[in-house]
């Protein structure tokens, strides 16, 4: 039987995931895609493309840890909306996985799994690695280095902003972390997708077993989300409106209340005078970009953020966009 290819794409939250994907999907259309965010409103999907391929989006946790087992339905959905002509005749699958996942534990499904084994199979791990964040991501962050170890392949971003030093140091740290993954600095070329590695033993340490039917025994596994990653998201949907201005004084304000603890943000804002939202995109220890966009990219009009942070507390995300929100609520009645 004919096994399709899955491409996962790892890489540390911000690290440029969506926007390599993005470029790959403006070169190929044969694919579909499968898209794990850690919130639980998707804007990764937003931003992928008019509808050129089928994108699933699994959103909410990891496929490592929080909603492990949602791969292999998914992926049964996929084969067989292919198999009945529902599904354009993708010729591989991209998965992107959170930014905070462990690679080897997301693919684990296609490998236990008997049914998905005769039908997938696991091509390659490519790790995005943003140059920028350097190895600064190793001090703070434990799921950075399981990425860059379980990559066959790993890809630079943002390598322009870099010192010739600082990305030669980069890549030899990485070259020492993972003797075998070859280092593509920006942009990754979309052949890259096609190139199939030499199988290496996964270790799925931390992946729950596989029962004979082949359903996830998540009870058994020793992680639990809290424990698996302390990086916890929470999300806001607001109904106000705010100029640009006060958009920026709020999310100064954001940042000041999650201090150290913010990793990553990204939403739709309203803005008064634009017919489209605001994107906001914002990697700790960068400034928020804040870009317009032309059109909503559905119905819903009403603001939309993702907050992620790393900190002990598993509601202190959830309490800062409560503040937040009573923030917003003043500034939209000033
Ligand atoms: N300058 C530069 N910016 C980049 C590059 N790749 C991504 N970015 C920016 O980095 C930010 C995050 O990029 P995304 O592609 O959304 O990153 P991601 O890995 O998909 O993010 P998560 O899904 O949240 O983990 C955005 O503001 C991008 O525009 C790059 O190669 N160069």
């Amino acid at each position: 039987m004919e096994r399709l290819p899955v491409v996962v794409l790892s890489g540390f939250l911000g690290s440029g995931k969506t926007t390599l994907l993005n470029r790959w999907l403006s070169e190929r259309q044969d694919l579909a895609v499968i898209i794990n965010e850690l919130g639980d409103i998707g804007i990764d999907k937003h931003l992928t493309g008019p509808g050129r391929v089928p994108v699933t989006l699994l959103a909410g946790g990891c496929l490592c840890c929080v909603i492990q087992g949602s791969l292999s339905s998914t992926l049964r959905n996929l084969f067989m909306a292919r198999k009945n002509g529902e599904l354009p005749a993708f010729s591989m699958l991209v998965l992107e996985t959170t930014g905070a996942a462990d690679p080897f534990g997301v693919t684990a499904p296609l490998e236990q799994d008997p049914w998905l084994k005769k039908r997938f199979f696991c091509q390659s791990v490519l790790t995005v690695v943003d140059a920028l964040a350097g190895v600064r991501s190793l001090e703070r962050h434990p799921e950075w280095l399981e990425q860059i170890h379980a990559a066959d392949a790993l890809l630079l971003s943002k390598t322009a902003h870099c010192e010739p030093q600082a990305l030669a140091a980069l890549k030899a740290q990485l070259a020492a972390l993972n003797v075998t993954a070859h280092i593509y600095s920006e942009p990754a070329p979309v052949d890259l997708l096609a190139q199939s590695f030499p199988r290496r033993c996964r270790v799925t340490g931390s992946f729950a077993p596989v029962q004979p039917g082949g359903s996830l025994l998540s009870t058994q596994s020793p992680v639990t989300p809290s424990s698996r990653h302390q990086l916890y998201s929470a999300s806001l949907r607001w109904d106000g409106v705010l100029s640009w201005p006060l958009w920026q004084a709020a999310l100064k304000q954001l940042a000041e209340q999650c201090g150290d603890a913010l990793i990553r943000v990204k939403g739709l804002l309203r803005v008064d005078g634009l017919d489209g939202p605001l994107l906001v995109q914002w990697v700790e220890g960068s400034e928020p970009a804040l870009g317009p966009l032309n059109q909503w990219p559905d119905q819903d009009r009403l603001t939309r953020l993702v907050l992620i942070v790393r900190h002990p507390q598993a509601d202190f995300a959830q309490q800062q966009l409560a503040h937040w929100e009573t923030l917003l609520t003043q500034l939209a009645d000033q």
